[in-house]
């Protein structure tokens, strides 16, 4: 379960992106998270695995409170949460399979249980047969199901995504959605910040919209509600 309680975020530049947020989120929840450009979609997520500490505020994971989490500490919580960017940000000399692996061997795995997480998540996203391409290699959408392998190795409870659509054209953000209601079938939590209209208002799931850094909506197979 994840918890904010009176969430407060204000930049070194005085912006203010969270202006006394609330929530909660509980375990195996499918949140959309909506809004305006600037509204602050990105740091709410970005507080949620302490790539953004808040100014004042508590944030619960799981108990661990991350807002007095120390930095120490921050390598450990990150393994427990998956993230998905716009962007991918795969490591472009490594191959698919040496990106997914990444993760896990930062953790000391054996061999052996490395390749079978490794070929049981690419099999997951439909890559199985391509674990030796490289990015390059590989179409937009490839390459968002290896980032997004990459997210769930660990078999994080939590898998937070930033616009994981944003990048890619209309048929292959289906494709995508189809395999973050695979991960949600499986219990695992997502949290997406999006600007895809159409996939909200079609795949409906919690939304919880943002505007000027106040939580405005929130809402069990809310709309998009937005023009942008
Ligand atoms: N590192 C930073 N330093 C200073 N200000 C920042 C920083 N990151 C974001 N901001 C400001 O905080 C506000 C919220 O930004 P945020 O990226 O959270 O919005 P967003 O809703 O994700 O926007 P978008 O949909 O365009 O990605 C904006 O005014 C932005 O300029």
């Amino acid at each position: 379960m994840i918890e904010m309680i009176n969430v407060y975020k204000k930049y070194p530049n005085g912006i203010v992106a969270a202006n006394g947020i609330d929530v909660k989120i509980e375990q195996g929840d499918f949140v959309y998270v909506v809004g305006p450009s600037g509204a602050g979609k990105t740091t709410f997520i970005k507080m949620m695995y302490r790539e953004e500490r808040p100014t004042s505020g508590d944030i619960l994971i799981n108990g661990i409170n991350l807002a007095t989490l120390k930095n120490s500490k921050v390598p450990l919580l990150r393994r427990q949460i998956g993230v998905v960017f716009q962007d991918f940000k795969l490591l472009p000399r490594l191959s698919v399979y040496e990106n997914v692996a990444f993760a896990l061997e930062v953790i000391e795995e054996t061999p052996k249980v490395i390749r079978q997480k490794v070929m049981d998540v690419l099999e997951l996203v439909g890559l199985k047969g391509k674990a030796r391409m490289f990015p390059t290699e590989l179409s937009g959408g490839e390459q968002q199901r290896v980032s997004i392998a990459r997210s769930i190795v660990n078999r994080p409870k939590l898998v937070i995504a930033d616009e994981p659509t944003g990048n890619l054209d209309p048929e292959t953000s289906w494709e995508i959605m189809n395999i973050f209601k695979e991960i949600n079938a499986r219990g695992t939590t997502i949290i997406m910040a999006t600007h895809n209209r159409e996939i909200v208002n079609t795949i409906r799931h919690r939304v919880i919209a943002v505007e000027g850094g106040l939580i405005t909506r929130d809402e069990y197979g809310g709309e998009y509600g937005y023009e942008g």
